[in-house]
């Protein structure tokens, strides 16, 4: 069954924190083009001031991020995303400030980044492997399991300077994501997939924040955003403008009222498990039907062919004796349904 948001465990309370970035400063150096004659005369005047202005990409940005916490970062173009990103990731040092983490972090925050050019996907896997802390035995277990979900296939002993973007992309997640990490950051770099490996990648983050890992994600893609995070935290020119809500902050970044987004999805969420609701109702009872005439499984099978919707849900009608997961997934259903609707009542 899909992995929705409501599936996901929240997060505790008491959980630990596992970044903690305390008033972080990055400062950059604009460049400008000088004539020749500027240049002179800042030679002759004792190069008195400076040529190249610096400027503040974070501009003292303070959070904390607990364990199991799904955090987007959003904001408009050269807000800081980024720059935060490889600050946590430790691939950039930070100016002032601090960034204290723990557990292995796994980083996709630019594409190609980790791998060597000269060497083939297979060398580079182990490159990778190692970078993100696993023995070489640990890559060699897991060597065909990483090749098989890149789907690179024979290109695995390929110089990756021949790589397509999309390529590096596979291969690079499909290593990351098995070497089990603690915090996963991803920055927009999923976009370069193509829509089937997107969804996978897609599929493979929800379990890995089902199991209660840490995920902080770049993206302008506010409805996979609040699809995903649970907390989004809004840059603006390198300081915190929002902290809160997912939703809420993909409003921020829509500019409309707080709950709008909220109150959408609850209400595309509400009507599917209505639907749903509906459709299991009436297989139980055409499941209780079938078992007390005493019809035989197939018949069963055949009375709830409508139940195909999930293999889960036909798995669980097709078995006369799993009729209880039925009624816990309609229990499921019912309490998800009021909370929405409390929730939607909440935005009215
Ligand atoms: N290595 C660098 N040298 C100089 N300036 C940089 C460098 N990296 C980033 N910047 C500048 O810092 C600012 C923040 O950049 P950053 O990439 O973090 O923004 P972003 O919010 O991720 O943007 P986008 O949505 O466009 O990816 C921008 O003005 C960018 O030009």
């Amino acid at each position: 069954m899909e992995l929705d948001i409501f599936d996901l465990p929240p997060v505790s309370p008491d959980a630990p924190d596992v970044i903690r970035v305390d008033h972080l400063v990055k400062r950059f150096v604009l460049r400008h083009t000088r004539s020749m004659k500027e240049a002179f005369i800042w030679l002759i005047k004792g190069r008195k001031g400076d040529l190249s202005e610096k400027f503040n990409a974070l501009n003292g940005v303070s959070m904390n991020i607990r364990e199991g916490e799904r955090v987007a970062l959003l904001g408009y173009n050269g807000s800081g995303k980024s720059t935060m990103l490889k600050l946590i990731s430790g691939v950039m040092q930070p100016d002032d400030g601090s960034v204290l983490t723990r557990g292995r972090i796994a980083g996709l925050i630019e594409v190609g980044a980790g791998f060597h050019p000269d060497l083939t996907g297979r060398d580079n896997v182990y490159l990778n492997a190692a970078i993100l802390g696993m023995s070489k035995e640990q890559t060699d277990a897991l060597f065909d399991e990483i090749v098989a979900f890149s789907e690179i296939g024979d290109f695995i002993d390929t110089e990756v300077k021949f790589y397509s973007s999309g390529m590096y992309l596979r291969l690079a997640f499909a290593v990351a994501i098995h070497t089990d990490p603690e915090i996963f950051l991803v920055d927009e770099i999923l976009a370069v997939g193509d829509e089937p490996f997107q969804k996978k990648c897609l599929k493979k983050i929800k379990e890995l924040c089902a199991s209660g890992k840490t995920l902080v994600v770049v993206s302008h893609d506010l409805d996979l955003v609040s699809q995903i995070c649970d907390r989004g935290i809004v840059l603006e020119k390198g300081n915190v403008r929002f902290d809160g809500d997912a939703m809420e902050a993909v409003d921020v970044m829509r500019d409309q009222p707080l709950g709008t987004t909220k109150k959408h999805r609850n209400e595309g969420d509400l009507l599917a498990a209505h639907q749903k609701l509906e459709t299991l109702a009436n297989n139980k009872r055409d499941l209780e039907a079938a078992i007390s005439a005493g019809s035989s499984e197939p018949v069963a099978v055949a009375l709830l062919g409508i139940a195909e919707e999930t293999q889960a849900e036909l798995d669980a009608l097709s078995n006369p004796e799993k009729l209880e997961i039925v009624n816990s997934e309609i229990d499921r259903l019912t309490k998800k349904k009021a909370r929405l609707e409390k929730e939607i009542a909440h935005y009215q």
